[in-house]
């Protein structure tokens, strides 16, 4: 039998691309994503539990809207494909999950990076697989292709990572649920068959430093942009100058963000992109307008802006006059008819957590 068992899982918000960066930095942010677990010997109520064996509950960002069908959540997709890898077809009777989101979806803060994590975290418990932290990466690179926000929602701080590329074969298996496919439960199909493994050590990161004293001011727009539709508009091809300009930036941007005190004169130009801002542009009323506007000068106390993630949120880091700088960039938002919210974030430097309560 079952027995008592309960956990708390957290995982940070993350902010990827950090300007020139595209698909390759994230920064894990101190906004969570927590999940308490609970597996019990009984269910408090008859029939409360599905054929899953599951019950979600669910509070915070998305409440409205996000399924709680076990088979259709992100979180519990996740988990049950990283269990259906190891034969497991069903969480342990009875499993609760109730899950606490401060992130706000599709805003480019790393919401569905998040849920991956926590739920491959979630898998990992409930089959007790006692999988590391780098292979359960492998699963979470499974679903979510581009490595930069799970690799920061997984190992925190300010992270760049690569992927090896994947088999063909392993990559198009309609069982992977794949997170940019949703809301259409298109991937994460059971076909019965048991889903691929992933390949270890699919993701390679390394941790830079962090100056202590910077802090990232989130400006978050009261509209979504999915990431599959942020990716879309993005081009198959790009001129060479265009990627040398980017490269260029991000080599000098990845240790510049190291120096204290940091230099606003090297970040603010280091985090220039020319790969995926300018064809975003069109999704986001004002981008282009806020990133040429708010600069040093403008601005004391700001090192760099850019769109964080596949956007609309803007990121800005600064080491002082944070409410002035935000105020700024919301004005800005507002003269387009866009009102938005304000975080000040710090660096999460420890990644995602499992905790037994
Ligand atoms: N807590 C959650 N529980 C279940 N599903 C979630 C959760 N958070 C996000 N998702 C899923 O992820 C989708 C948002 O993912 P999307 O990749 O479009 O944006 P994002 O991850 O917030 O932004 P970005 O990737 O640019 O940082 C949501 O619409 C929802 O389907
Ligand atoms: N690097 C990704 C992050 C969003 O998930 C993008 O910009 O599309």
């Amino acid at each position: 039998m079952t027995s008592f068992r309960k956990y708390k899982i957290t995982v940070p918000c993350s902010s990827a691309n950090i300007g020139p960066g595209f698909d390759v930095v994230g920064l894990a942010l101190s906004m969570y994503l927590t999940i308490v677990l609970i597996i019990s010997p009984s269910a408090e109520t008859p029939n409360s539990h599905d054929s899953f064996n599951c019950k979600i509950t669910y509070e915070g960002e998305g409440k409205n809207h996000i399924s709680l069908q076990t088979d259709h959540n992100l979180i519990t997709r996740t988990a049950l494909y990283v269990l259906k890898c190891h034969s497991i077809n069903k969480f342990p009777s009875y499993t609760t999950i109730h899950i606490d989101n401060q992130i706000p979806l599709g805003r480019g803060l790393g919401s569905s990076g998040a849920a991956v994590i926590a739920g491959v975290l979630l898998g990992n418990t409930t089959g007790q697989l006692n999988l590391s932290k780098d292979r359960m990466m492998d699963y979470a690179l499974m679903i979510e292709r581009h490595p930069d926000n799970v690799t920061a929602a997984m190992m925190g701080g300010f992270v760049g990572s690569y992927l090896n590329e994947l088999d063909p074969k392993d990559a198009e298996r309609v069982e992977i649920p794949l997170s940019e496919v949703l809301p259409e439960p298109a991937g994460g199909i059971d076909t019965g068959r048991q889903p691929p493994k992933p390949p270890m050590q699919i993701g390679h990161y390394i941790k830079f430093g962090w100056a202590k004293e910077i802090k990232a001011i989130a400006v978050i727009p009261n509209f979504e942009v999915a990431t599959a539709t942020s990716r879309g508009v993005l081009p198959t091809v790009y001129p060479k100058k265009d990627l040398i300009f980017n490269l260029q930036r991000l080599a000098v941007l990845t240790t510049a963000l190291t120096r204290s005190p940091p230099d606003p004169n090297l970040i603010f130009q280091a985090m220039q992109d020319k790969i995926h801002q300018p064809y975003r542009a069109r999704l986001i009323p004002g981008l282009p307008e806020i990133l040429a506007s708010v600069t040093p000068e403008t601005d004391e106390g700001l090192l760099g802006i850019c769109l964080s993630g596949a956007g609309p949120t803007i990121l800005a880091l600064a080491v002082t006059n944070f409410d002035s700088i935000a105020a700024n960039i919301v004005k800005r938002f507002n003269a387009e008819g866009i009102l938005c919210i304000v975080k000040v974030l710090e660096l999460a430097r420890d990644g995602s957590q499992i905790q037994e309560l």
